[in-house]
This record gives C-alpha cells, structure tokens and sequence, in this order.
C-alpha cells in the first residue's frame, strides 16, 4: 500500500485505490524517537545523551536525579526493549582511560558485542576504552584511505579504527595498545570479524613511546590520543603522507594548536597542510579535535 495524490490516473495504471482507511498504529516504541518524548521536562534538561553500546545503554545523571532514576530507566526502556543493562556515565580516569560506569538496572556486566560501521566489536567497558560516537569519524577516515596504504595506529585500543579500515580497504594495519585487557580483545575482534576483512591487522602489545621509535614509518598516522598525552612529534615522525592527530583543545587556542602542529612539521623538515576539525563536544567550550596533516 502506498499513498497516491492522483487517484484517477492512479486507477487508469490499474491501481485499487482505497479511501478513509484506518491504519493500524505503529508499535508503540517506534513512536518514541527520543528522551524528550517520554520524560518530563526538569528531567530531561538534566540528563546527559544516551549512548548505546551493543545491549548497553549509558547515561550521565546527576545526582540529584537519582531518587528519580526509576522513571529514567523506564523511559529508556521503552525506547530501546531489547536492552540488557542501564548504566550510569561517570568519568574517564587512568591512563587507560577506562569510564566510571555504574550499572543501574538489568544484568551486572559491562560486557557487550557492539555493531558498527559493519563490524563486531566485543568490548568490556569496565577494562577498556570504547565511544560510540566515533562511528562517523571512523567511516570518514576509512573512505579517505587507498588499498595499498600501510598505516600505524597507535593508541589503538579495542581496534574500532583499525576493523573499520580494514573492512573497506585492503590495508597492512599496526596497531600499538598497551592494556592487556585491550589487546585480548583487540585480538579476539580480529578472528570475530575475519571473514569480513579485506585489510590484514597486526597488534603490537606495548607502550606507544617505546614501540614506535622501533618501528619504520608508515604512509599515514592515526593518532586517537589519550586526553593529557602529547604524542604530536612522535607519531608525526612515523608518518610519510598522512597524520590525523586527535587532541581536545579550547575553542580559544585551536589556532595555537596548528601552528604548533606547523612548528613541529617545520623542526622535522616536513612541509605539511595542516586542517584542525572539530569532531565532538568535550565539555563546555572544549573539542575533541582531529588534525588532518598532509605531509606533502
Ligand atoms: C582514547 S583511547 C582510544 C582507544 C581506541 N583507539 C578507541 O578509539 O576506542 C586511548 C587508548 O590508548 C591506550 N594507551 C594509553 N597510553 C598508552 C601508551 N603509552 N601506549 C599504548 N597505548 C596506550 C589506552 O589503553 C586506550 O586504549
């Protein structure tokens, strides 16, 4: 059934042309898009965005809010029926910069099989580094990558970025990570997704600032740094085409940020073109920023 606006013409193409007709409702939670259709208004001001992680559903409340989490729970709930868990967003700390979460409602476990940009992804977030909201900035870099690069991807993590170029590219992927509970997983999302993999993927498991200066360089760079890390000369030196460098940085010194990326590609004799991309909110007036540098 489809709806038409000529209804004679339609029935001259032989159509049955129906009037009036009641339709059925749509299940009731494809009404709901979003929060704000379903919790109060004080509550939905003050509730962080909703991630999904796989059958993980992640908010931040304050704590005001917490006598009324019931009501939050059930919105998301109604939202998403197939979650398992809800779980309250703290911070990220540590040097592996693993999120504070706390499980509020459904199953005690922070592990999940997250989908993206066609791959699987078996993640632990109570060990690991994983945001969802990179989804986009992953596809980005992989439709701007050549079959036949060879690429470097320290900070690697769970491998999202590395799994997601390989899927598209056939590429040699290094990738450098330094929690163990990381590389278990990294490798064990190899073998999930090896069938789907045009791309080959290497893991290195180390320290970033021990490993690279053992390693040759690579035709392009991807850098998605820990907050508080400055890994700019290094991971520069390893590039020959191509560095994105992820960093967060006031919206009051992007500018500072570029001429130090031109500093440093000047002290390495590197003629570049540089662009700084906002990617996401960090936090009142901070990006997450990438740099794409061209090293010409
Ligand atoms: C911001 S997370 C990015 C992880 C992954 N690329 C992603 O986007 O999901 C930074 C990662 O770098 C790792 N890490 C931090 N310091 C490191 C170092 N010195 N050497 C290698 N890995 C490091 C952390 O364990 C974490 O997995």
């Amino acid at each position: 059934m489809f709806p038409v606006v000529d209804d004679v013409k339609a029935k001259e193409l032989g159509l049955e042309v129906v009037y009036n007709l009641e339709l059925p409702l749509r299940p009731e939670r494809q009404i709901y898009r979003n929060l704000e259709d379903l919790l109060p208004k004080d509550v939905v001001e003050k509730v962080g965005r909703l991630d999904i992680v796989g059958d993980i559903a992640i908010i931040s409340i304050p704590d005001e809010l917490m006598p009324r989490k019931g009501v939050i729970v059930e919105a998301i709930r109604k939202l998403y029926p197939k979650i398992k868990v809800i779980a309250r967003r703290g911070f990220h700390t540590g040097v592996y910069r693993v999120r504070r979460l706390e499980v509020i409602w459904g199953e005690n476990r922070l592990q999940t099989i997250h989908k993206e940009n066609g791959v699987l992804l078996k993640i632990d977030l109570s060990k690991v580094f994983f945001n969802p909201r990179m989804k986009g900035e992953r596809y980005r870099l992989a439709q701007l990558i050549k079959d036949g690069e060879r690429i470097l991807i320290p900070f690697a993590g769970v491998l999202p970025y590395a799994l997601v170029i390989a899927r598209f590219r056939k590429v040699d992927i290094v990738a450098v990570e330094l929690n163990d509970e990381a590389v278990k997983l990294a490798q064990e999302n190899v073998l999930l997704n090896k069938d789907k993999l045009k791309g080959k993927i290497s893991i290195i498991h180390g320290d970033v600032f021990d490993v690279l200066p053992k390693l040759p360089s690579f035709d392009r760079v991807i850098s998605p740094t820990p907050k508080g890390v400055d890994a700019l000369a290094l991971t520069l030196s390893k590039a020959k085409r191509f560095l994105h460098y992820y960093d967060f940085i006031h919206e009051d010194k992007l500018g500072e940020f570029k001429e130090k990326i031109i500093k440093e590609c000047q002290k390495q004799g590197k003629e570049c073109k540089v662009k700084v991309r906002k990617v996401a909110d960090y936090k009142p007036h901070v990006y997450k920023v990438c740099a794409d540098i061209e090293i010409k």
